[in-house]
C-alpha cells in the first residue's frame, strides 16, 4: 500500500488550537490541491480525535473530480477510514452519512455490541490489535479490501503512530504564515515523540501556494 500523509499547519507547527477547534489553515488553492489528492486515492483516513473535533466529511467536493473517478471505474468517492480503537465514532458522524464506504478500525477488546452499533450505522468494522489499533495489520486488511493508495489527513496522534510504524511513503504539508501557539495544541506529529532513530525525510518539492508554502517529502 502507498501511504501519503497530507496536513496543513501554522508556521509554528500546529494543526489546530489548544481547544482542538478546527482552523482554516489552507488557502483556496491548497484546498483545491487537497480535493485533487482525495480524488486520486482509494481511501482517506483520520484518527477518531479528528472525527470528534471536526466532524469531517472527507469526501471529494468537486463534481468534475468525482466524474473523473467514475470514468476511471473507481467508486465516485474514495472510502473513508477512521482509526478508532474504542469505537468512539458517533453513529451520526458525517463519515457515516453513506456518501462513501467507511471503514472503522477498532481493537479486539472492544465489546461486540459497540462494533454492532457502528455496523448498524453503515460502517465496515476492521479489527486489528488487542487494545489499540495495530496499524500494520489494519492497513494489510484494508489492502485486502482493495485500498492500495491511502491518504492520511491527521491528526497528530495518528500521524506520529504511522511514522513510528514506518508506514509513511510521502508527506505533504502546507505551512501557513500564521502562529497558533499553545503547548497543548496538536502538532504534525504528537504521540510519545521520538528520542532516537528519528525518521529522516527527503525533501522532494517546495512550492509557494496561496500565501504559504507546500513542502513535499519522500519518507
Ligand atoms: N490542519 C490539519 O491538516 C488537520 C488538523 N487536524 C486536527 O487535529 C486534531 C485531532 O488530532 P488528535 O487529537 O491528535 O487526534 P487523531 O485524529 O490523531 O486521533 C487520535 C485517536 O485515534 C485513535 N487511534 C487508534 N489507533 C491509533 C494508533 N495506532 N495511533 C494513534 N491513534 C490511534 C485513538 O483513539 C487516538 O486517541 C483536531 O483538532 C483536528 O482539527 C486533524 C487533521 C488534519
Ligand atoms: N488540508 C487542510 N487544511 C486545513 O486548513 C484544514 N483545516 C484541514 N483539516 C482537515 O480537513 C478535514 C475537514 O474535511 P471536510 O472538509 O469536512 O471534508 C478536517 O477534519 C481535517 O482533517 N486540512
Amino acid at each position: 500500500m502507498h501511504v501519503v500523509v497530507n496536513a496543513a499547519m501554522s508556521a509554528d507547527g500546529k494543526l489546530s488550537t489548544r481547544r482542538r477547534e478546527q482552523v482554516v489553515i489552507s488557502g483556496e488553492a491548497d484546498f483545491r490541491r487537497v480535493d485533487e489528492l482525495r480524488a486520486s486515492v482509494d481511501a482517506v483516513m483520520v484518527g477518531v480525535g479528528t472525527v470528534l473535533a471536526d466532524n469531517p466529511s472527507l469526501t471529494v467536493d468537486d463534481s468534475d473530480l468525482v466524474a473523473e473517478r467514475d470514468q476511471r471505474g473507481d467508486s465516485p468517492q474514495p472510502a473513508r477510514v477512521v482509526a478508532d480503537s474504542h469505537a468512539r465514532t458517533p453513529p451520526d458522524a458525517r463519515v457515516l452519512d453513506g456518501a462513501a464506504e467507511t471503514y472503522v478500525l477498532v481493537a479486539e477488546e472492544e465489546p461486540r455490541e459497540h462494533r454492532q452499533t457502528l455496523e448498524d450505522a453503515g460502517a465496515t468494522v476492521v479489527v486489528a490489535g488487542e487494545n489499540r489499533v495495530e496499524l500494520p495489520d489494519a492497513l494489510d486488511q484494508l489492502e485486502a479490501h482493495g485500498v492500495e493508495a491511502l491518504m492520511v489527513e491527521g491528526g497528530g496522534e495518528l500521524i506520529f503512530s504511522l511514522f513510528a510504524d514506518d508506514l509513511v511513503d510521502e508527506l505533504s504539508v502546507f505551512v501557513a504564515p500564521k502562529i497558533i501557539g499553545g503547548r497543548d495544541a496538536p502538532t504534525l506529529a504528537d504521540g510519545d515523540g521520538f528520542v532516537r532513530d528519528f525518521p529522516e525525510l527527503e525533501l522532494a518539492g517546495v512550492e509557494r501556494i496561496d500565501d504559504g508554502v507546500l513542502l513535499e517529502y519522500d519518507c
